[in-house]
């Protein structure tokens, strides 16, 4: 096979037979992995290539064409009779869905060690983004069961695809921990290959620099999801299953969970197939923008175009400034935060023809402008958000603006880079994801009646930030803008030196005055109202050195420390109805 696709080069340099004979059975096993991982096999992939790198030869644009324009979706607005009436839809919808985690990434940009979902969403509890996610997930599901009384119980499937950057450690993070209170069936890990390599314009493979016996490799993109979903046989167990949507996230966003209940619910309300989660852009901003493009012989798509090329594609339309803000101080097209809600049968619908693959890219690297080397080997990328491009025309396509505070803070900078950020527009580091879920929480309450003090600004790690009062609390405390009104009552202050985390599900802020640190923890049967005066030291944030090896790297990359000074701490292990005034 391979030497009908033109790859004999990958065997010329062989010694005679009995010679380094286990390395070239090694080179087989490896050729098996890169043709059974993807759909099509080996030969589809040259064939692609070929396709790909001809295009990209002759100047050949995918977006030849399209004419952007700014397309319409559904523009939410936290804490409305409609914002919460599709909460209540999206919950209902909960038990019908799968979970799609994509954490097959090295994170290169923000350089972290460890991988990126062992990182902590914010210090205040040390709460790591897989927990997070778990546990949104677990007490999104409780709140679906629970309105449909009676209904059989499943266990909601959640995926996360790995890769061999971050398998081991995401298994290992799971199993010292319990799962995070999942059972282990209920969580399934899709490990991605990496594809191989190609060293020049006839997509002849790349040998690696270092072993004349291995075929070079790099990550193909987190696109393979849909092609890993369907040859697992798990999307056509759920549909058996009687399931209806699958909803995609990616690694480090701590706000993620706040803006899925009411996108669910629009994706119910409005039948889409597809429907992507967005947030207001600034220009040049990290995020790809969501952009409806027309083609001259009449196709139209609403389609995400990735932040390296919606500058180029504006100008070559005639948008002289290029990826600029409009009139309201940002980008005319919402930032894709790649959240997206499948509807299952059309998802398996499509699959079924395309079996998986999705379409791909090269992004080569020339030597010079005759464009016939290229300065290191290059492969076919693919992004899980160009799902989309290969739909019929009557595929329902749509999206959902939440608020950017509400929905949208990935840790995805190191400190320097996050430090060169352009004022106003987000710094993406660990320092402003962490702020910015103390800020959710802190307008949440807002919006609920609460009267929380506002932030004092603060430079972290060269950055400036927000800083609102601490608070935190468990997905079971509160999943729904609802359910925070439900739990909040009469007369409340939080002030900005406080800290306040609700680690217990029913328990009842109700004419409670901080100013300090506070935590509840509870047992699922007890009931707890929290109020009166709670006035102590508090936990105070203090500055760090970035550099210094007295932190650990998780600490370092934010540039502060809480300093527990003093707090009122409370935990009701039994059931019953308790009280905490003083
Ligand atoms: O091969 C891969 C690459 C990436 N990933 C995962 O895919 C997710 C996204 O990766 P990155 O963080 O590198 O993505 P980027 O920041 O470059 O852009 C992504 O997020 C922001 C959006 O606006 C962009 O449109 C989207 O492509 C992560 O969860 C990462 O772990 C894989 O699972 N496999
Ligand atoms: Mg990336």
């Amino acid at each position: 096979m391979l030497l009908e696709l033109g790859q004999v080069h990958l065997f010329q340099h062989w010694p005679d037979p009995g010679v380094d004979d286990h390395y070239k059975k090694a080179l087989l096993d490896q050729v098996d992995i890169l043709n059974s991982s993807y759909p099509g096999g080996l030969s589809s992939y040259i064939k692609t290539a070929r396709e790909l790198l001809a295009d990209s030869k002759a100047g050949r644009n995918p977006f030849d064409g399209f004419t952007p324009s700014v397309p319409s979706g559904e523009v939410l607005t936290f804490g409305d009779d409609k914002f919460m009436q599709y909460e209540e839809i999206g919950v209902k919808e909960v038990r019908n869905a799968a979970f799609v985690l994509v954490a097959g990434g090295l994170g290169e940009r923000l350089g972290y060690n460890g991988i990126k979902v062992a990182l902590p969403t914010e210090t205040t509890t040390g709460t790591c983004f897989l927990q997070y996610y778990i546990e949104s997930i677990l007490a999104l599901s409780e709140a679906s069961f629970k309105q449909a009384q009676g209904e059989f119980r499943r266990d909601v499937p959640f995926v996360i695809m790995t890769s061999d950057d971050t398998h081991e450690r995401t298994l290992q993070l799971l199993e010292s921990n319990a799962y995070f209170g999942m059972k282990p069936t209920q969580i399934k890990l899709l490990k991605q290959e990496k594809v191989a390599c190609l060293a020049d314009n006839d997509a002849r493979l790349a040998l690696d620099p270092n072993n004349k016996y291995i075929i070079q490799t790099k990550p193909h993109g987190h696109g393979d999801v849909h092609a890993l979903l369907y040859s697992s046989g798990l999307l056509k167990e759920w549909k058996d299953a009687g399931l209806r949507w699958v909803l995609f996230f990616q690694d480090t966003n701590g706000l993620l969970f706040k803006g899925i209940p009411s996108a669910l619910g629009v994706s119910a309300s409005k039948e889409y197939h597809v429907n992507s989660l967005a947030v207001p852009r600034k220009a040049k901003e990290a995020s790809g923008g969501i952009t409806k493009l027309t083609h001259t012989d009449g196709r139209e798509m609403v389609i995400n175009v990735e932040y390296n090329q919606l500058d180029p594609l504006l100008r070559a339309t005639g948008h002289a400034d290029g990826d600029s803000n409009c009139e309201t101080g940002y980008s005319p097209y919402p930032g894709n935060i790649n959240q997206l809600i499948l509807e299952l049968g059309s998802y398996i619908d499509e699959l079924s023809k395309t079996g998986g693959a999705i379409k791909e890219f090269i992004n080569p690297k020339y030597t010079d402008s005759t464009k016939t080397a290229f300065k290191s080997s290059t492969r076919l990328e693919c992004m899980m958000q160009d799902y989309p491009k290969t739909l019929p025309a009557s595929a329902r396509v749509g999206f959902t603006v939440t608020e950017k505070w509400l929905a949208y803070a990935p840790v995805k900078n190191n400190p320097q880079d996050a430090a060169k950020v352009p004022k106003g527009n987000a710094n993406q580091s660990a320092t402003s994801g962490e702020m910015a879920i103390y800020r959710a929480n802190n307008m949440i309450l807002k919006k609920a009646g609460v009267n929380v003090d506002n932030p004092v600004m603060h430079v972290f790690n060269s950055q400036e930030v927000e800083v609102w009062a601490r608070v935190v609390w468990k997905p079971k405390w509160a999943v729904t803008f609802a359910d925070v009104k439900n739990k909040v009552s009469r007369n409340n202050s939080v002030s900005q030196k406080s800290t306040l985390v609700i680690k217990g599900r029913d328990i009842f802020i109700e004419d409670l005055s901080l100013d300090g640190a506070l935590i509840v923890d509870s047992v699922d049967d007890a009931k707890v109202k929290v109020g009166g005066s709670v006035c102590n030291n508090g936990w105070i944030m203090e500055s760090i050195d970035k550099d210094s090896s007295a932190f650990p790297e998780e600490i370092r990359t934010r540039g502060f420390k809480i300093n527990r000074m003093e707090q009122l701490e409370k935990s009701y292990g039994e059931p019953g109805n308790f009280s905490l005034t003083s």
